[in-house]
């Protein structure tokens, strides 16, 4: 069975201002940091470059979203290519509040995520069923249908981290059990494993994002099929740190 490095970040949404991104980069160059964890953080657009050049190395940055192209009249977008000219290394694509707020489709998300993989980011795709779909029994079909847009257009994966967050869950206070989230983790991993190989299946980060907090991390960390989070409260406090630690 392959490793697969633990992956950690905080996504930021669109919060702070440079007093309190130095106040975040504080704690996050004391750290400590462990060596066996990838750590991304997500700042607003407008922060990227000036949160690339203040945090410490071990600690990548993304961004929240991009466009499908590479360049244009395509006024409010930004490219992966202007992602990567200012230092970022990943791109969060399909976030829940980009889905159900924005109203960005499967496929949309899908040719976003392919561009900015082939433009050379790594990239955060995330999937994730609302309560109404939870309680209607359709998590699966959800997720499988937002996965199957995503593989549709994906050709090389070693680049893909799977963000699992069930919307119910996001910004709530209601986390998803650690045995709820190892249940449709590992349905992920089947459904790469049938659908696209069992290499992938194996090697692919798939990390739970929804109301993780330092003090229910290390419990959902232990799940098999938990490879890390994708933090988005929590991120903004030192309390991020026992996120990123979770492992032990
Ligand atoms: O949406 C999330 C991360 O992308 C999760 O947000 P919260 O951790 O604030 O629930």
């Amino acid at each position: 069975m392959p490793d697969r490095k633990f992956f950690v970040g905080g996504n930021w949404k669109m919060n702070g201002d440079k007093k309190s991104i130095d106040e975040i980069v504080a704690f996050l160059s004391k750290g400590p940091i462990s060596a066996n964890v990838e750590v991304v953080v997500a700042p607003p657009y407008c922060y990227l470059q000036y949160s690339r050049e203040k945090l410490p190395s071990n600690i990548q940055v993304a961004a929240q979203n991009c466009y499908k192209e590479k360049e244009g009249a395509f006024t409010g977008e930004i490219s992966p290519y202007m992602i990567k000219d200012v230092g970022g290394t990943w791109v969060i694509t399909g976030h829940s509040e980009r889905r159900h707020v924005i109203g960005e489709t499967d496929e949309f998300i899908a040719q976003k995520t392919k561009f900015a993989l082939e433009a050379g980011l790594g990239v955060i795709p995330c999937v994730g069923e609302k309560l109404e779909e939870r309680e209607a029994n359709q998590t699966l079909d959800v997720i499988n249908r937002q996965m199957k847009a995503l593989a549709d257009k994906i050709t090389d994966w070693s680049r893909v981290v799977i963000a699992y967050e069930p919307v119910w869950a996001i910004g709530t206070g209601k986390t998803a059990s650690p045995e709820q989230a190892q249940e449709v983790h590992e349905k992920i991993r089947e459904w790469l494993r049938k659908t696209v190989s069992a290499d992938v299946a194996d090697r692919t980060r798939i990390i739970y994002g929804g109301s993780v907090k330092g003090s229910n991390a290390a419990e959902l960390a232990k799940k098999p099929d938990i490879d890390g989070f994708l933090v988005g409260g929590a991120s903004l406090k030192p309390e991020f740190l026992e996120i990123v630690n979770a492992q032990g």
